[in-house]
């Protein structure tokens, strides 16, 4: 099952009702036991999904009818992370282990399945013109980048799995993760645009009574969505993309476009928020 998101313009976000924010731009319906649950946004036709096998043995990657594709990959290649307990990814049958919050990259024209009582995989995806291989990174043996500050209670480690020059090689997508520091709460800040790419977040351990609020628009006309443990906001091209938590939490960062340097982005200046 995959529902499709066209892409939207800036000035649609000042008007829009929180409604029409929450339908354009929030995924919250991603995870179910025994399922794959897609979305195909047509922001750089991204593809966002979340696996979870659930006891249920090997949950194969379906292809929706919207990819006319023999296979899933067939034409695409897909960044893993494990949100979930331990768990498996099969790629042309070959298991390999991942860990909460550990990630795989899987290159153009492998077939894909999934498997682990417990595990939940959030999956990612982008259009290939190349195969480039399979690779795991776990999230334990990943050298982080240290982010922010206490003053600005933004203190956070970024995890780079897939980022272009220096990491494994894509076409591309870009993907890691980011986990706050205990007493922080904010991410991306202060934020940045990146016009040549859209990102999409996937915030994860929040607890049930926890939320995100997740600023999105343009720079001097935002608005917020109030987000929960295992949802998913797009940001497009035109739009800042930050956070703050009521608690404690981590988020899962993707993006797909022009190129893969994930350096190459436009920050934003908080005075002109
Ligand atoms: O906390 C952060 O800062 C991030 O994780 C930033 C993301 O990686 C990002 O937005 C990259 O464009």
């Amino acid at each position: 099952m995959m529902e499709v998101r066209q892409a939207t313009a800036p000035a649609s976000a000042e008007t829009a009702t929180t409604a029409e924010l929450r339908g354009r731009y929030l995924v919250d319906d991603l995870f179910a036991d025994g399922e794959v649950r897609a979305v195909y946004t047509h922001e750089d036709r991204m593809v966002l999904a979340g696996a979870v096998p659930a006891g249920t043995g090997p949950l194969a990657l379906p292809t929706p009818d919207q990819l006319r594709a023999e296979h899933f990959l067939e034409r695409r290649e897909l960044g893993v992370v494990n949100v979930g307990g331990p768990g498996e990814v099969l790629v042309d049958d070959e298991p390999h282990a991942l860990g909460t919050l550990d990630g795989a990259y899987v290159g153009r024209g492998r077939r894909v399945a999934f498997r682990g009582d417990g595990a939940r995989f959030y999956l990612v995806s982008a259009g290939a013109h190349a195969d480039h291989g399979v690779a795991v990174f776990r999230r334990d043996e990943v050298e982080p980048v240290e982010l922010g500050d206490q003053r600005g209670a933004s203190v956070r480690r970024l995890y780079r799995y897939v980022w272009g020059p220096g990491g494994h090689p894509s076409c591309q997508l870009q993907l890691g993760v980011t986990v706050i520091a205990e007493g922080s709460v904010w991410n991306t800040m202060p934020p940045h645009r990146h016009d040549r790419r859209t990102e999409v977040y996937l915030y994860t351990q929040l607890a049930d009574d926890a939320r995100v609020l997740h600023v999105l628009g343009e720079p001097g006309r935002t608005r917020h969505l109030w987000v929960r443990d295992g949802e998913a906001v797009i940001s497009p091209s035109w739009s800042v993309h930050a956070g703050a938590g009521t608690g404690p939490y981590a988020f899962v960062w993707a993006m797909a476009g022009e190129n893969t340097d994930y350096g190459d982005l436009d920050p934003v200046a908080l005075e002109a928020l």
